[in-house]
């Protein structure tokens, strides 16, 4: 095996491109066998491998700094550096990330796998590098068509053109992000063009026209005259070149003599230049070539030997309930708009999309504009649910506090992967929703504990005249009886006890505290629990209730400072009955970056499990008051 001899970047240049050809393969068996094991990225890293290949081959990474939007199109980038052999560990607690990690090797540069961020590294490093001692390194960003969609690619962009940044942009098009890109930049017709079928047979044509006497070269010329004419219209040549950048291609992405050719030329261009090359994602591997809704861009465990897609398809939990929630308020209230920012599969709006085709909304990565969009919907009377994910949201905060909350515009968050998301890593994680959200003034704030909440929380959301975030997380949904679900507003008591502790819970970590009050209950502690549904507006029934105990705790998978614990310690305090305020231990999670590992398995550390909440509770309870 070829790829066994691969241990670094230099031992690919010592390849011929027959070689290449078969290390191509290799990789590819390799990287469908890897994912199949651990689960991960796949469709886009199948189409990143001749790509990959031919920066390495061209550039001498890390002298030269190559950086890849969002990474998780780096697998093969990460093979081919050297660590073929953790692959086993990928995205599980203390191995391999599923994106760059400058801890794991000095090749990798960016962590943060939040997409459109890449030009502007590369314009700082760029810049950093103009006045180091090693003018002659070279700046390579590697940005996917679904990536360039996003503001901040654009603001990149224009400062690139502006400043005449010395960068060489790989544009990665594929024609898709989950689903086709939502951009005319990577029109289908380039990708049709260069169709290597199409290719064939354009070379045939004018092979053959040419041959003709006489007229076969006026019919010659006028073919090419039409081939450049449409061209003009369809390239993007002048949407690049207009802000300052200079454009070559689209070239064929699978082509690693041709990559080299023109990456090496790019690499001599004094200025900033976009090389726009065209791949397949999920190349090589059937199940992802044939998989129309997102070409397998990420796949769970799977027998390689089967088919995965409908498994990389299926809906989980909270997600699944988002989307029958969705198709039936959707046939309910006409006015129900759904939004999402390059995400219709994940967010599993799909359904919703394929059922009221015009009431749905796919704006591009583009998490800022899709907020802004939906406040333009609801000011024209629309009810417009934005579905992004908690950690997505964070890009669109000041769009949710001053386009949506400031003019207290009916828009619904659907805030998917709230909480620990476990695999993806530190900028993954949906841990800061809460202590955004409940600082939007007036934006009401739900957090459900089972997947017949959630529905019941749309309904309520969509009846209210100002904006509302439903929060809730990746994976399994708890189910329960109707009734077993609160309603409007109102927070949920599940357990009474004997006064001494109250567990009031958000969302998913309820069962955790009815975990810890049946560990509580064990050393004879009697815990009340409250389901607090609602962390803002905050019940004043559970509120008071929980101030007549001698130890609250309040639990949440969201960061410990400025959430829903905090909110509640304040509603506390203020009560004007309680004489003596009792202490408020608020269990969370802290300000730091967590790193990648299973959901229950970080929860667990974090002390957010039944028996972490039961300790902790213990620990703060106060000595047991002297009997009066
Ligand atoms: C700000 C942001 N929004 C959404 C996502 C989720 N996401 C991850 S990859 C991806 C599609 C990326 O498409 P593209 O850049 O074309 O790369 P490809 O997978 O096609 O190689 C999306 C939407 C993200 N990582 N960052
Ligand atoms: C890279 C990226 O941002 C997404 O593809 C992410 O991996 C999706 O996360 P889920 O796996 O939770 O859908
Ligand atoms: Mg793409």
């Amino acid at each position: 095996m070829l790829l066994e001899s691969i241990s670094s970047p230099t031992d690919l240049r010592r390849l011929d491109q027959d070689q290449l050809t078969t290390l191509a393969a290799e990789i590819r068996e390799f990287v469908v066998r890897a994912v199949s094991v651990t689960g991960g990225h796949l469709g886009s890293n199948l189409g990143a491998v001749e790509l990959t290949l031919a920066l390495h081959r061209v550039f001498s990474s890390p002298r030269d700094i190559l950086l890849w939007d969002t990474g998780h199109q780096a697998y093969v980038h990460k093979i081919v550096t050297g660590r073929r052999e953790l692959f086993s560990t990928l995205r599980q607690a203390g191995g391999l990330s599923g994106y760059p990690s400058r801890a794991e090797s000095v090749h990798d540069w960016v962590e943060n796998s939040h997409a459109s961020t890449i030009l502007s590294y590369a314009h700082g490093l760029a810049a950093a590098v103009a006045r180091s001692q090693a003018p002659d390194r070279r700046v390579v960003a590697v940005i996917g068509d679904g990536s360039m969609t996003g503001g901040m690619a654009f603001e990149g962009l224009n400062n690139l053109g502006h400043s005449g940044s010395r960068v060489v942009v790989v544009l990665n098009d594929n024609g898709r992000s989950y689903a086709p890109t939502v951009s005319r930049l990577s029109g289908s017709l380039t990708r049709l063009r260069l169709h290597p079928g199409l290719s064939q047979v354009r070379r045939s044509v004018e092979d053959a026209l040419r041959d003709i006497p006489r007229v076969g070269g006026l019919a010659y010329s006028s073919l090419q005259g039409l081939y450049s004419a449409v061209r003009e219209v369809v390239e993007p040549r002048a949407f690049f070149e207009a802000l300052g950048v200079r454009y070559v291609g689209p070239i064929d992405g699978h082509d690693i003599a041709g990559l080299e050719t023109m990456l090496s030329q790019a690499a001599e261009f004094d200025g900033p230049i976009v090389v726009h090359v065209l791949t397949q994602k999920g190349r090589g591997f059937g199940p992802a070539e044939a998989d129309d809704e997102k070409c397998l861009h990420d796949a769970p465990v799977f027998d390689p030997t089967t088919d995965p897609t409908e498994a990389s398809r299926a809906l989980k939990g909270y997600t699944q309930a988002f989307n029958e929630a969705m198709l039936d308020v959707g046939e309910r209230n006409p006015s129900v708009v759904a939004v999402t920012a390059a995400m219709p599969g994940p967010t599993g709006l799909l359904p919703f999309a394929k059922r009221f085709p015009d009431r749905f909304f796919d704006v591009g990565i583009a998490e800022q504009h899709a907020v802004t969009s939906a406040a333009g919907m609801a000011m024209g009377g629309l009810r417009p649910v934005v579905a992004i994910y908690s950690t997505f949201f964070c890009r669109a905060f000041d769009q949710a506090n001053l386009d949506v909350g400031l003019h207290g515009l009916p828009v619904v968050f659907a805030l998917d992967r709230a909480g620990i998301t476990g695999d993806n890593g530190p900028s993954h994680h949906g841990v800061l929703d809460l202590a955004l959200t409940l600082r939007i003034p007036g934006m009401t704030v739900f957090a459900p504990s089972s997947a017949q909440e959630l529905k019941v929380m749309l309904d309520t959301a969509l009846e209210l005249s100002g904006p509302a975030a439903i929060r809730y997380p990746s994976g399994r949904a708890r189910q329960v009886a109707p009734h077993e679900v609160g309603s409007g507003l109102a927070a949920r008591k599940v357990r009474t006890g004997d006064g001494s502790v109250c567990l009031l819970a958000v969302g998913k970590l309820l069962e955790a505290a009815e975990e810890a009050a049946e560990i509580l209950a064990a050393e004879g502690i009697a815990a009340t629990v409250w389901d607090v549904r609602v962390v803002r507006p905050l019940d004043p029934r559970m509120v008071t209730d929980a101030g007549r105990h001698r130890l609250v705790v309040t639990v949440e998978d969201g960061l410990r400072v400025g959430g829903a614990g905090t909110q509640i310690a304040d509603a506390i305090a203020d009560l004007e009955e309680s004489r003596v305020c009792p202490p408020v231990l608020v269990l969370g999670i802290p300000t730091s970056y967590i790193p990648h590992g299973t959901v229950e398995g970080i929860l667990s550390q974090l002390g957010l499990d039944g028996p972490g909440i039961a300790a902790s509770t213990q620990k703060a309870l106060p000595d047991p008051a002297p009997i009066s």
